[in-house]
């Protein structure tokens, strides 16, 4: 995300690439930006620690590098999925002081979807929820945090926390007990994001689909989160802040 960051970043409008991070003690740690991610040099370095003379920072990085760089007190855009309860917590102390856009997915699509999945939850009452997710074989987390994103929506519209229902994959010898969301991921190839919720009556199959076609448009959704970051309050944003949704 960090190579395809950079190329939008260095053809958008309204947009100065400041900065970008490698992991500490990588040999690409002084190569030029541009020349990094294939746009040409851009007169820009990567280092260890992000510049504090970034507007904005814009996270697609690693849980622990992510709360790491709360220190630099920068507005920051977080798309990095993955952290833990403690980990949020942290993200959540930092919005106190700075202007933070945290989202697991910085598609317009999938966070539309999200009101779909609430309102199709509450009125399709009784039938079985499954999410499905499959990503590129190199994705750390799983499952994804648009799965769990779209899973607490689906939760929400019945007026349950996630947590209470959620299974993770399927093993073993117990049938499905009703109300159950059943959340599983796939991992294979170059996939950049797919994520799908089917509900199932005895009768009938809905299903809903997000295909993301290019990681273009999660560093478009991050750009369009700088700008907004760039000028909000202090506070926890979403992308429906972002996108006025
Ligand atoms: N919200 C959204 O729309 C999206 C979210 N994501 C999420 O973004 C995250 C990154 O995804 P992806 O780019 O595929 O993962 P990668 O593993 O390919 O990239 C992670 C990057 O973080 C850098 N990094 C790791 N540790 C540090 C550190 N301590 N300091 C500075 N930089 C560090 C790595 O540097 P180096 O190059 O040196 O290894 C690497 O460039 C994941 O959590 C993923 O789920 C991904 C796509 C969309
Ligand atoms: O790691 C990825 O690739 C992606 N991660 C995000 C997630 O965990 O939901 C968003 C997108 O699906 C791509």
């Amino acid at each position: 995300m960090g190579r395809e960051l950079c190329r939008a970043a260095l053809k958008t409008e309204g947009i100065t690439l400041a900065g970008g991070t490698v992991e500490p003690g990588s040999p690409e740690v002084g190569t030029d930006l541009g020349e990094l991610c294939g746009a040409g040099k851009a007169d820009v370095v990567a280092t260890e620690e992000p510049t504090d003379d970034a507007g904005v920072l814009i996270e697609f990085t690693t849980p622990e590098a992510t709360v790491g760089h709360l220190a630099h007190g920068l507005p920051h855009v977080v798309g990095t999925t993955g952290l833990s309860e403690e980990q949020l917590a942290n993200v959540e102390q930092a919005a106190e002081s700075v202007p933070i856009v945290l989202a697991p997915n910085m598609s317009v699509g999938v966070n539309l979807l999200r009101e779909v999945v609430r309102d199709l939850s509450a009125k399709l009452e009784g039938y079985d929820i499954e999410v499905v997710e499959t990503h590129h074989r190199n994705k750390k987390d799983a499952p994804s945090g648009t799965a769990l994103f779209l899973a607490r929506a689906a939760a929400e519209g019945r007026g349950e926390r996630l947590e209470d229902v959620a299974v993770y994959g399927r093993e073993g010898l117990s049938p499905r007990e009703p109300g159950e969301i059943g959340i599983h991921a796939l991992r294979g190839g170059a996939v950049v994001g797919e994520h799908r919720l089917v509900f199932y009556s005895e009768g009938e199959e809905v299903e809903v689909v997000h295909r993301a076609l290019s990681r273009r448009t999660f560093a478009d959704g991050a750009l369009r989160a700088a700008k907004f970051a760039a000028k909000a309050k202090p506070g926890l944003y979403g992308m429906a802040d972002v996108l006025g949704a």
